[in-house]
């Protein structure tokens, strides 16, 4: 099966429109009121790695439906005024979802490259989710 664009074709063209973020950079802004990480990975990822604190979980396959305003499924963490930090495992999802969160008119997103596993190697800081 040839596809038209295959998944590498995709993250080229999402990595030339986003911004991507260094895991020790965005470790830096760790902590700074204005800048909300958001976990794109499944709730069993999270119980099994750990999250980022204070990052705000948000499962990929919503993430069109929470940020617009006109969905059933808002939620207003979308509408605040703050720079959107997306990651995911290793920063594959991130940039697709940073892309279409970019198309869809929200302001202020960036991904972490390479995701939580390059964020570990970086040395920022984790905590641990329960299982439900
Ligand atoms: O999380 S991921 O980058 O492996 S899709």
């Amino acid at each position: 099966m040839t596809l038209a664009r295959g998944y590498k074709a995709l993250l080229e063209a999402a990595e030339r429109e986003i911004v991507t973020v260094p895991a020790p950079e965005a470790a830096a802004l760790h902590g700074d009121a204005e800048v909300l990480f958001v976990d794109l990975r499944d709730r069993r990822e999270l119980e099994r790695e750990g999250r980022i604190p204070g990052a705000f979980h948000c499962p990929r396959g919503m993430l069109e439906f929470w940020i617009d305003p006109d969905s059933p499924y808002h939620k207003p963490v979308f509408a605040e005024p703050r720079r959107f930090l997306f990651y995911c495992a290793s920063g594959w999802r991130s940039a697709l979802a940073a892309q279409t969160a970019q198309q869809m008119g929200l302001p202020g997103v960036a991904h972490v490259g390479g995701g939580f596993t390059a964020w570990r190697e970086a040395g920022g800081p984790t905590e641990p989710v329960a299982p439900r």
